[in-house]
């Protein structure tokens, strides 16, 4: 579980979120919605120790390790690597023959579980944009995450791709029990995947039941 208690941040006199109250349930997946600037990165920022809050409280229990799928940005033709390989990237480099074993498993256990497993010789450049960001998500489950933080992950995909990413997601959230925060400007994905929407509006969080999300909480501005 995530508990939040009267967490606020500034940056110097900048007020960007105060005093937000929120709980986020082991397996939940749930979106993080509101207009740019916010404070949506900001929050998860804080989430992962990349960001201090100035007040209030933020409680992870530390076996909760988190995951994070970054938004999507295409790789050049020629990129180098291949879609194994660059999943690998996030490996921590060992000279242990025993770990090198146990790593491949695992790479091979992560390549199937993301779908992955047929094209993971081919070079990441000439993947599809979806592969593309199958293999962000790839990474992103080698430290065996808990939760799982999409941040705007699904932004300038395909809209049968982005079906594709979340349908994916969603298994896993079952399957794993995995908990799952989605930042998002989608209306239709937050409706069709998330069962509940933490929504910034006026510096703080409101908690959403996903029936009551309107597509007025994505404009954007402030
Ligand atoms: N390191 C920083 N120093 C100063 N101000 C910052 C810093 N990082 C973020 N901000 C400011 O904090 C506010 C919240 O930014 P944040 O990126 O969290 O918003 P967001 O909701 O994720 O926006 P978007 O939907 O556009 O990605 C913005 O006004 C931003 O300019």
């Amino acid at each position: 579980m995530i508990e939040a208690k009267n967490l606020t941040k500034q940056f110097g006199s900048q007020v960007v979120f105060q005093n937000l109250n929120f709980k986020i349930q082991t397996g939940e997946f749930l979106s993080l919605i509101g207009p740019n600037g916010s404070g949506k990165t900001t929050l998860v920022k804080i989430m992962m120790g990349l960001e201090k809050k100035s007040h209030g409280e933020l409680i992870i229990e530390p076996a909760q390790t988190i995951g994070y799928v970054p938004q999507f940005r295409n790789i050049d033709l020629d990129y180098p690597l291949s879609v194994e390989e660059f999943v690998r990237l996030n490996l921590k480099f060992t000279l242990s023959p025993t770990k090198r074993q146990d790593d491949n498993e695992l790479i091979k256990e992560i390549l199937e579980k993301t779908g992955l497993t047929k094209i993971k010789d081919r070079p990441l450049g000439l993947s599809s944009g979806g592969e593309k960001q199958k293999a962000y998500l790839a990474q992103a489950l080698l430290n065996n995450p808990k939760i799982l933080i999409l941040d705007e992950s699904t932004a300038s995909l395909d809209v049968e791709v982005k079906m594709q990413l979340m349908d994916l997601v969603q298994e896993l959230n079952q399957k794993y029990k995995l908990t799952v925060i989605f930042i998002t400007h989608d209306y239709e994905l937050t409706k069709k995947y998330t069962k509940r929407a933490l929504f910034f509006k006026d510096k703080t969080l409101i908690e959403v039941p996903v029936k009551d999300v309107s597509e007025d909480m994505f404009e954007m501005g402030g």
